[in-house]
């Protein structure tokens, strides 16, 4: 198929050597400084445009792509909070098309499946408080991150005891913490550490009087992520409106 990247970054660049490894073809590189190439014909003639830039300009970037027609993968994050009931209009009734996922990786998918399971669990046993902790790269624009987000929603969906969740520490790069501890019994905290080059890893802890129980998701590299946008644009050639991952692994 044809695909267009927008965003040639530490991603976009991983997402053109899988793209290409798996028989596509990049028909347009869409970056910061040629913001121009969204009007022209060799993007238009992309199938689906994947998009991994900044939590700023995802946005944007979608209206772009939708007004030439093309389908978008994303896994920016950090831009749901202002724009998703936009993205939800765009994608319902004006019939655009768009596959999002704060995190592509099948690692995660399966974690994911595990963290749903273990907070239906952990429903029925009160003694056992809950927190989130997220570790990244030094480059990371937004925390917590969007992955981390997305696994405390489905926790506080699964928890009755539980809310919402709320901004816990951020540890910076040269060890500073800033943020809060403490947090109310009805709320879910996430920390956020930013470290080196940390590709993501990802841990929730139930803690009680008697005993700690953790599960953890450690991403190697940023190939698994690379892997999932492809195949989400495979999905995505085939499928409309607003698409996500247990669209695609259903299990
Ligand atoms: N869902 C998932 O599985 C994953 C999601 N992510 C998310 O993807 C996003 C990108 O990550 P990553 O590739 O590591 O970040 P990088 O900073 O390495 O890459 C982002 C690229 O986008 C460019 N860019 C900035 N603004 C625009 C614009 N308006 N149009 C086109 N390109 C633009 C940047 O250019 P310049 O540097 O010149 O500003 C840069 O080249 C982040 O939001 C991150 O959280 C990351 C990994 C996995
Ligand atoms: O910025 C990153 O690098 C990553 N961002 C995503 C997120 O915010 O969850 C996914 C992955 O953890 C890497």
């Amino acid at each position: 198929m044809k695909i267009a990247l927008i965003g040639y970054g530490k991603m976009g660049k991983m997402i053109e050597q899988t793209a290409i490894s798996r028989g596509h073809e990049i028909v347009c590189i869409i970056d910061i400084d040629n913001q121009e190439d969204f009007n022209s014909p060799e993007f238009a003639s992309a199938d689906v445009a994947i998009e991994f830039t900044t939590p700023h300009t995802a946005y944007g970037n979608f209206i772009k792509a939708f007004s030439h027609n093309v389908k978008v993968v994303s896994g920016s994050t950090g831009w749901m909070e202002e724009h998703k009931a936009d993205v939800e209009r765009m994608c319902g009734k004006e019939g655009k098309t768009l596959f999002w996922a704060s995190n592509f990786s099948i690692g995660v998918a399966i974690f994911s499946a595990v963290n749903r399971y273990l907070a239906k669990i952990m429903n029925g046993f009160p003694q056992y408080g809950v927190k989130m902790e997220e570790v990244h790269h030094i480059h990371k624009l937004d925390a917590p991150s969007g992955t981390a987000i997305t696994l405390a929603e489905d926790i506080i969906n699964n928890i009755e005891r539980k809310e919402k969740w709320v901004k816990g520490t951020l540890t910076a790069p040269d060890g500073t913490m800033s943020g809060s501890e403490n947090c109310n019994a009805n709320e879910m905290r996430i920390d956020s550490i930013r470290r080196d080059e940390v590709p993501g890893i990802h841990s929730v802890s139930y803690d009680s009087e008697a005993d700690c129980i953790t599960i953890t998701h450690d991403a190697h590299s940023r190939k698994g992520f690379a892997l999932g946008a492809v195949l989400a644009a495979e999905y995505t050639q085939n499928h409309e409106g607003l698409l996500t991952i247990s669209d695609m692994f259903k299990f």
